[in-house]
Protein backbone atom coordinates (compact mmCIF):
# COMPACT_ATOMS: atom_id res chain seq x y z
CA UNK A 1 0.00 0.00 0.00
CA UNK A 2 1.58 3.37 -0.66
CA UNK A 3 1.61 5.92 2.32
CA UNK A 4 -1.02 8.65 3.04
CA UNK A 5 -0.39 12.00 0.95
CA UNK A 6 1.06 9.97 -2.06
CA UNK A 7 -1.49 11.81 -4.03
CA UNK A 8 -1.46 14.89 -1.66
CA UNK A 9 -2.82 18.09 -3.22
CA UNK A 10 -3.48 16.06 -6.65
CA UNK A 11 -6.75 16.88 -8.36
CA UNK A 12 -7.92 13.23 -10.02
CA UNK A 13 -11.28 12.81 -13.29
CA UNK A 14 -12.48 8.99 -12.68
CA UNK A 15 -15.05 8.30 -15.06
CA UNK A 16 -17.22 5.56 -14.31
CA UNK A 17 -16.37 6.75 -10.57
CA UNK A 18 -19.75 5.74 -8.82
CA UNK A 19 -19.32 1.89 -9.23
CA UNK A 20 -16.69 -1.09 -9.11
CA UNK A 21 -13.34 -0.08 -10.30
CA UNK A 22 -13.49 3.37 -10.60
CA UNK A 23 -14.82 3.70 -7.20
CA UNK A 24 -12.33 1.57 -5.31
CA UNK A 25 -9.72 4.08 -7.74
CA UNK A 26 -11.73 7.09 -5.99
CA UNK A 27 -11.17 5.84 -2.38
CA UNK A 28 -7.64 4.80 -2.86
CA UNK A 29 -6.68 7.96 -4.27
CA UNK A 30 -8.61 9.86 -1.58
CA UNK A 31 -6.48 8.04 0.90
CA UNK A 32 -3.59 9.19 -0.27
CA UNK A 33 -4.71 13.17 -0.37
CA UNK A 34 -6.13 13.62 -3.39
CA UNK A 35 -9.44 15.51 -4.52
CA UNK A 36 -11.29 12.85 -6.64
CA UNK A 37 -14.25 14.19 -9.62
CA UNK A 38 -16.46 11.35 -10.17
CA UNK A 39 -18.23 11.13 -13.44
CA UNK A 40 -20.52 8.99 -14.87
CA UNK A 41 -24.34 9.17 -16.04
CA UNK A 42 -26.54 8.20 -13.15
CA UNK A 43 -25.89 11.07 -9.95
CA UNK A 44 -27.38 8.59 -7.86
CA UNK A 45 -24.03 6.00 -7.99
CA UNK A 46 -22.16 9.20 -7.88
CA UNK A 47 -23.87 10.90 -4.93
CA UNK A 48 -23.08 7.59 -2.79
CA UNK A 49 -19.76 7.08 -3.43
CA UNK A 50 -19.06 10.99 -3.07
CA UNK A 51 -20.97 10.29 0.56
CA UNK A 52 -18.71 7.32 1.12
CA UNK A 53 -15.55 9.14 0.34
CA UNK A 54 -16.51 12.58 2.76
CA UNK A 55 -17.42 10.24 5.17
CA UNK A 56 -13.56 9.06 5.22
CA UNK A 57 -12.36 12.46 5.61
CA UNK A 58 -11.97 13.06 1.40
CA UNK A 59 -13.30 15.19 -1.02
CA UNK A 60 -15.36 14.40 -3.83
CA UNK A 61 -16.73 16.53 -6.81
CA UNK A 62 -20.05 14.96 -8.39
CA UNK A 63 -20.46 15.79 -12.31
CA UNK A 64 -23.05 13.90 -14.13
CA UNK A 65 -21.95 12.72 -17.34
CA UNK A 66 -22.32 10.72 -20.45
CA UNK A 67 -18.96 10.60 -21.85
CA UNK A 68 -20.54 9.91 -25.25
CA UNK A 69 -21.15 13.51 -25.46
CA UNK A 70 -17.95 15.89 -26.19
CA UNK A 71 -20.04 18.84 -24.95
CA UNK A 72 -20.79 17.24 -21.50
CA UNK A 73 -17.25 16.13 -21.35
CA UNK A 74 -16.31 19.75 -22.01
CA UNK A 75 -18.74 20.45 -19.09
CA UNK A 76 -17.15 18.28 -16.37
CA UNK A 77 -13.49 19.48 -17.56
CA UNK A 78 -14.99 23.30 -16.76
CA UNK A 79 -16.64 22.35 -13.33
CA UNK A 80 -13.45 20.39 -12.34
CA UNK A 81 -11.45 23.89 -13.02
CA UNK A 82 -14.29 25.74 -11.53
CA UNK A 83 -14.06 24.05 -8.30
CA UNK A 84 -10.15 22.58 -8.18
CA UNK A 85 -8.52 25.05 -10.37
CA UNK A 86 -6.41 22.39 -11.81
CA UNK A 87 -6.34 18.82 -13.40
CA UNK A 88 -3.91 16.66 -12.47
CA UNK A 89 -4.71 13.13 -13.28
CA UNK A 90 -7.69 11.77 -15.60
CA UNK A 91 -8.35 7.74 -15.36
CA UNK A 92 -10.51 6.45 -18.25
CA UNK A 93 -12.52 3.56 -16.61
CA UNK A 94 -16.45 3.94 -17.98
CA UNK A 95 -17.30 1.03 -20.03
CA UNK A 96 -20.17 -0.41 -21.25
CA UNK A 97 -20.05 -4.42 -22.00
CA UNK A 98 -22.43 -7.34 -22.73
CA UNK A 99 -21.96 -11.14 -24.60
CA UNK A 100 -23.59 -11.25 -27.56
CA UNK A 101 -22.59 -13.24 -30.99
CA UNK A 102 -21.05 -11.00 -32.97
CA UNK A 103 -23.58 -11.92 -36.09
CA UNK A 104 -26.19 -10.61 -33.41
CA UNK A 105 -25.00 -7.83 -32.54
CA UNK A 106 -26.76 -4.83 -33.86
CA UNK A 107 -25.63 -1.52 -34.79
CA UNK A 108 -26.78 0.58 -31.88
CA UNK A 109 -25.30 -2.41 -29.92
CA UNK A 110 -21.82 -1.62 -31.68
CA UNK A 111 -22.05 1.72 -31.34
CA UNK A 112 -23.12 2.01 -27.86
CA UNK A 113 -20.13 -0.25 -26.37
CA UNK A 114 -17.59 1.53 -28.63
CA UNK A 115 -18.76 5.02 -28.18
CA UNK A 116 -18.64 4.53 -24.68
CA UNK A 117 -14.92 2.94 -24.66
CA UNK A 118 -13.57 4.19 -27.48
CA UNK A 119 -14.70 7.72 -28.18
CA UNK A 120 -15.41 8.11 -24.89
CA UNK A 121 -12.23 7.75 -23.99
CA UNK A 122 -10.63 10.03 -26.42
CA UNK A 123 -13.31 12.96 -25.64
CA UNK A 124 -12.15 12.96 -21.93
CA UNK A 125 -8.19 12.74 -23.07
CA UNK A 126 -9.03 15.20 -25.42
CA UNK A 127 -10.18 17.49 -23.26
CA UNK A 128 -8.11 17.35 -20.65
CA UNK A 129 -4.92 17.72 -22.56
CA UNK A 130 -5.77 20.66 -24.07
CA UNK A 131 -6.25 22.16 -21.30
CA UNK A 132 -2.73 20.90 -19.94
CA UNK A 133 -1.15 22.04 -23.20
CA UNK A 134 -2.65 25.24 -22.80
CA UNK A 135 -1.41 25.73 -19.63
CA UNK A 136 2.19 24.43 -20.48
CA UNK A 137 2.09 22.00 -17.44
CA UNK A 138 1.90 18.42 -17.97
CA UNK A 139 -0.46 15.61 -16.34
CA UNK A 140 -1.32 12.05 -15.85
CA UNK A 141 -4.17 9.86 -17.79
CA UNK A 142 -4.59 5.94 -16.94
CA UNK A 143 -6.57 3.77 -19.59
CA UNK A 144 -8.56 0.95 -18.15
CA UNK A 145 -8.60 -1.79 -20.67
CA UNK A 146 -8.76 -5.61 -20.62
CA UNK A 147 -6.36 -7.71 -22.00
CA UNK A 148 -8.67 -8.94 -25.15
CA UNK A 149 -7.43 -5.57 -26.50
CA UNK A 150 -4.87 -8.01 -27.57
CA UNK A 151 -5.58 -11.40 -27.25
CA UNK A 152 -9.04 -10.71 -28.67
CA UNK A 153 -12.24 -11.58 -26.87
CA UNK A 154 -14.61 -14.09 -28.45
CA UNK A 155 -18.46 -12.55 -27.76
CA UNK A 156 -17.44 -9.67 -26.72
CA UNK A 157 -16.39 -8.27 -30.47
CA UNK A 158 -17.53 -4.67 -29.43
CA UNK A 159 -15.89 -4.68 -26.11
CA UNK A 160 -12.22 -6.01 -27.35
CA UNK A 161 -12.29 -3.83 -30.14
CA UNK A 162 -13.01 -0.58 -28.43
CA UNK A 163 -10.02 -1.40 -25.71
CA UNK A 164 -8.00 -2.22 -28.62
CA UNK A 165 -7.97 0.93 -29.94
CA UNK A 166 -7.61 2.47 -26.60
CA UNK A 167 -4.45 0.77 -26.36
CA UNK A 168 -3.49 2.05 -29.65
CA UNK A 169 -4.27 5.16 -28.43
CA UNK A 170 -2.40 4.98 -25.18
CA UNK A 171 0.98 4.14 -26.74
CA UNK A 172 0.30 7.14 -29.83
CA UNK A 173 -0.16 9.79 -26.83
CA UNK A 174 2.53 8.72 -24.52
CA UNK A 175 4.93 9.24 -27.33
CA UNK A 176 2.90 12.53 -29.41
CA UNK A 177 2.45 13.78 -25.82
CA UNK A 178 5.82 13.03 -23.54
CA UNK A 179 7.50 16.23 -24.66
CA UNK A 180 4.27 17.76 -23.00
CA UNK A 181 4.98 16.10 -19.53
CA UNK A 182 2.11 14.25 -20.34
CA UNK A 183 2.59 10.32 -19.23
CA UNK A 184 -0.08 8.01 -20.77
CA UNK A 185 -0.47 4.17 -19.17
CA UNK A 186 -3.14 1.08 -18.95
CA UNK A 187 -4.18 -0.95 -16.30
CA UNK A 188 -5.34 -4.87 -18.17
CA UNK A 189 -7.26 -6.16 -15.00
CA UNK A 190 -8.61 -9.82 -15.44
CA UNK A 191 -11.69 -10.93 -13.91
CA UNK A 192 -12.47 -8.71 -10.87
CA UNK A 193 -15.45 -9.53 -8.78
CA UNK A 194 -18.04 -7.04 -6.83
CA UNK A 195 -18.70 -4.75 -9.80
CA UNK A 196 -20.95 -3.74 -13.15
CA UNK A 197 -19.13 -6.75 -14.84
CA UNK A 198 -20.41 -9.43 -13.09
CA UNK A 199 -24.43 -8.81 -14.15
CA UNK A 200 -23.19 -8.47 -17.46
CA UNK A 201 -20.45 -11.07 -18.08
CA UNK A 202 -21.13 -14.11 -15.60
CA UNK A 203 -24.40 -13.57 -14.83
CA UNK A 204 -24.80 -16.86 -13.03
CA UNK A 205 -22.93 -18.58 -10.05
CA UNK A 206 -22.07 -21.28 -12.57
CA UNK A 207 -21.02 -18.80 -15.62
CA UNK A 208 -18.69 -17.40 -12.64
CA UNK A 209 -16.88 -20.40 -11.63
CA UNK A 210 -16.30 -21.39 -15.19
CA UNK A 211 -14.26 -17.79 -15.36
CA UNK A 212 -12.27 -18.90 -12.05
CA UNK A 213 -11.17 -22.09 -14.12
CA UNK A 214 -9.25 -20.21 -16.15
CA UNK A 215 -7.60 -17.54 -14.35
CA UNK A 216 -4.16 -19.92 -12.92
CA UNK A 217 -4.27 -18.35 -9.55
CA UNK A 218 -7.62 -19.65 -9.10
CA UNK A 219 -9.79 -16.98 -7.60
CA UNK A 220 -11.08 -12.97 -9.36
CA UNK A 221 -9.01 -10.63 -8.67
CA UNK A 222 -10.50 -7.27 -6.66
CA UNK A 223 -11.30 -3.63 -7.35
CA UNK A 224 -8.86 -2.76 -4.54
CA UNK A 225 -6.26 -4.85 -6.10
CA UNK A 226 -7.00 -2.75 -9.02
CA UNK A 227 -6.76 0.17 -7.28
CA UNK A 228 -3.88 -0.29 -5.73
CA UNK A 229 -1.63 -0.64 -8.94
CA UNK A 230 -3.80 2.46 -10.50
CA UNK A 231 -2.85 4.57 -7.46
CA UNK A 232 0.89 3.88 -7.99
CA UNK A 233 0.62 4.24 -11.78
CA UNK A 234 -0.10 7.89 -11.42
CA UNK A 235 1.21 8.65 -8.60
CA UNK A 236 5.15 10.32 -8.76
CA UNK A 237 6.53 6.61 -7.85
CA UNK A 238 5.99 5.82 -11.86
CA UNK A 239 7.69 8.83 -13.09
CA UNK A 240 9.37 7.40 -15.95
CA UNK A 241 6.89 5.02 -16.95
CA UNK A 242 4.82 5.84 -19.88
CA UNK A 243 2.73 4.13 -23.32
CA UNK A 244 3.15 0.82 -20.64
CA UNK A 245 -0.28 -1.37 -20.03
CA UNK A 246 0.73 -3.13 -16.37
CA UNK A 247 -1.59 -6.41 -16.20
CA UNK A 248 -3.36 -7.74 -13.72
CA UNK A 249 -5.55 -10.58 -14.28
CA UNK A 250 -3.55 -13.76 -11.72
CA UNK A 251 -2.27 -15.12 -15.02
CA UNK A 252 -5.42 -15.72 -17.16
CA UNK A 253 -4.47 -14.27 -20.54
CA UNK A 254 -1.22 -16.78 -20.56
CA UNK A 255 -3.46 -19.86 -20.28
CA UNK A 256 -3.28 -23.18 -18.14
CA UNK A 257 -0.80 -24.61 -19.70
CA UNK A 258 -0.78 -27.68 -22.40
CA UNK A 259 0.93 -30.84 -19.90
CA UNK A 260 -1.00 -30.47 -16.60
CA UNK A 261 -2.11 -34.09 -17.49
CA UNK A 262 1.04 -35.24 -19.04
CA UNK A 263 2.98 -36.60 -15.68
C1 LIG B 1 -9.88 -12.05 -20.21
C2 LIG B 1 -10.61 -10.85 -19.69
C3 LIG B 1 -11.45 -11.14 -18.52
C4 LIG B 1 -12.65 -10.30 -18.34
C5 LIG B 1 -12.71 -9.10 -19.22
C6 LIG B 1 -13.87 -8.30 -18.86
C7 LIG B 1 -13.77 -6.95 -19.48
C8 LIG B 1 -14.83 -6.14 -18.93
C9 LIG B 1 -15.15 -5.08 -19.52
C10 LIG B 1 -16.26 -4.23 -19.05
O1 LIG B 1 -16.45 -3.26 -19.68
S1 LIG B 1 -17.21 -4.58 -17.67
C11 LIG B 1 -18.27 -3.19 -17.49
C12 LIG B 1 -19.63 -3.65 -17.48
N1 LIG B 1 -20.50 -2.56 -17.09
C13 LIG B 1 -21.48 -2.14 -17.85
O2 LIG B 1 -21.70 -2.62 -18.95
C14 LIG B 1 -22.29 -1.02 -17.30
C15 LIG B 1 -22.73 -0.04 -18.35
N2 LIG B 1 -23.52 -0.71 -19.39
C16 LIG B 1 -24.58 -0.14 -20.02
O3 LIG B 1 -24.94 0.99 -19.76
C17 LIG B 1 -25.31 -0.94 -21.08
O4 LIG B 1 -25.08 -2.31 -20.87
C18 LIG B 1 -24.90 -0.56 -22.53
C19 LIG B 1 -25.75 -1.38 -23.50
C20 LIG B 1 -23.42 -0.84 -22.79
C21 LIG B 1 -25.13 0.91 -22.82
O5 LIG B 1 -26.38 1.34 -22.37
P1 LIG B 1 -27.33 2.30 -23.30
O6 LIG B 1 -28.49 2.68 -22.43
O7 LIG B 1 -26.59 3.34 -23.97
O8 LIG B 1 -27.77 1.31 -24.42
P2 LIG B 1 -29.16 0.59 -24.71
O9 LIG B 1 -30.08 1.59 -25.33
O10 LIG B 1 -29.65 -0.18 -23.54
O11 LIG B 1 -28.72 -0.47 -25.81
C22 LIG B 1 -28.04 -0.04 -26.98
C23 LIG B 1 -28.05 -1.20 -27.98
O12 LIG B 1 -27.34 -2.31 -27.43
C24 LIG B 1 -28.18 -3.46 -27.44
N3 LIG B 1 -27.89 -4.31 -26.29
C25 LIG B 1 -27.82 -3.95 -25.01
N4 LIG B 1 -27.58 -5.00 -24.22
C26 LIG B 1 -27.52 -6.08 -25.05
C27 LIG B 1 -27.32 -7.47 -24.83
N5 LIG B 1 -27.12 -7.98 -23.61
N6 LIG B 1 -27.29 -8.29 -25.91
C28 LIG B 1 -27.47 -7.80 -27.15
N7 LIG B 1 -27.68 -6.47 -27.43
C29 LIG B 1 -27.71 -5.65 -26.38
C30 LIG B 1 -29.58 -2.88 -27.32
O13 LIG B 1 -30.53 -3.82 -27.76
C31 LIG B 1 -29.48 -1.67 -28.24
O14 LIG B 1 -29.51 -2.05 -29.58
P3 LIG B 1 -30.85 -1.94 -30.47
O15 LIG B 1 -31.86 -2.86 -29.83
O16 LIG B 1 -31.31 -0.50 -30.42
O17 LIG B 1 -30.42 -2.39 -31.82
N1 LIG C 1 -14.61 -6.11 -13.66
C1 LIG C 1 -13.85 -6.73 -14.53
O1 LIG C 1 -13.74 -7.95 -14.47
C2 LIG C 1 -13.11 -5.99 -15.56
C3 LIG C 1 -13.30 -4.64 -15.80
N2 LIG C 1 -12.56 -4.02 -16.76
C4 LIG C 1 -12.72 -2.59 -16.99
O2 LIG C 1 -12.77 -1.92 -15.75
C5 LIG C 1 -13.51 -0.72 -15.90
C6 LIG C 1 -14.55 -0.61 -14.82
O3 LIG C 1 -15.51 -1.63 -14.99
P1 LIG C 1 -16.26 -2.31 -13.75
O4 LIG C 1 -15.97 -1.54 -12.52
O5 LIG C 1 -15.95 -3.74 -13.80
O6 LIG C 1 -17.78 -2.17 -14.18
P2 LIG C 1 -18.90 -1.09 -13.76
O7 LIG C 1 -20.08 -1.42 -14.60
O8 LIG C 1 -19.07 -1.12 -12.28
O9 LIG C 1 -18.27 0.28 -14.19
C7 LIG C 1 -18.51 0.89 -15.43
C8 LIG C 1 -18.77 2.34 -15.15
O10 LIG C 1 -18.86 3.05 -16.38
C9 LIG C 1 -19.87 4.02 -16.26
N3 LIG C 1 -20.40 4.33 -17.58
C10 LIG C 1 -21.00 3.50 -18.46
N4 LIG C 1 -21.38 4.16 -19.55
C11 LIG C 1 -21.00 5.45 -19.36
C12 LIG C 1 -21.12 6.62 -20.13
N5 LIG C 1 -21.69 6.61 -21.35
N6 LIG C 1 -20.63 7.79 -19.64
C13 LIG C 1 -20.05 7.82 -18.42
N7 LIG C 1 -19.89 6.74 -17.64
C14 LIG C 1 -20.38 5.57 -18.10
C15 LIG C 1 -20.94 3.39 -15.37
O11 LIG C 1 -21.67 4.38 -14.67
P3 LIG C 1 -23.13 4.92 -15.14
O12 LIG C 1 -23.97 3.73 -15.40
O13 LIG C 1 -23.53 5.78 -13.98
O14 LIG C 1 -22.89 5.74 -16.37
C16 LIG C 1 -20.08 2.58 -14.40
O15 LIG C 1 -19.80 3.34 -13.24
C17 LIG C 1 -14.07 -0.74 -17.31
O16 LIG C 1 -13.24 0.01 -18.17
C18 LIG C 1 -14.02 -2.19 -17.68
O17 LIG C 1 -13.95 -2.38 -19.06
C19 LIG C 1 -11.62 -4.66 -17.50
C20 LIG C 1 -11.40 -5.98 -17.30
C21 LIG C 1 -12.12 -6.76 -16.33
Amino acid sequence: MLPAGTLADRVAIITGGGTGLGKAMALEFARLGARVVLASRKQENLEKAAAEIAGRGGEALVVPTDVRDPGQVDNLVNRTLERFGKIDILVNNAAGNFVCPAEELSVNGWNAVVNIVLNGTFYCTRAVARHWIGQGRGGNILNIIATYAWTGGPGTVHSAAAKAGVLAMTRTLAVEWAPRGIRVNCIAPGPVDGTGAAPQLWPTEEARQAVIQAVPLGRMGTPEEIAHAAAYLVSDYAGFITGEVLTIDGGTWLGRGLFKGSR
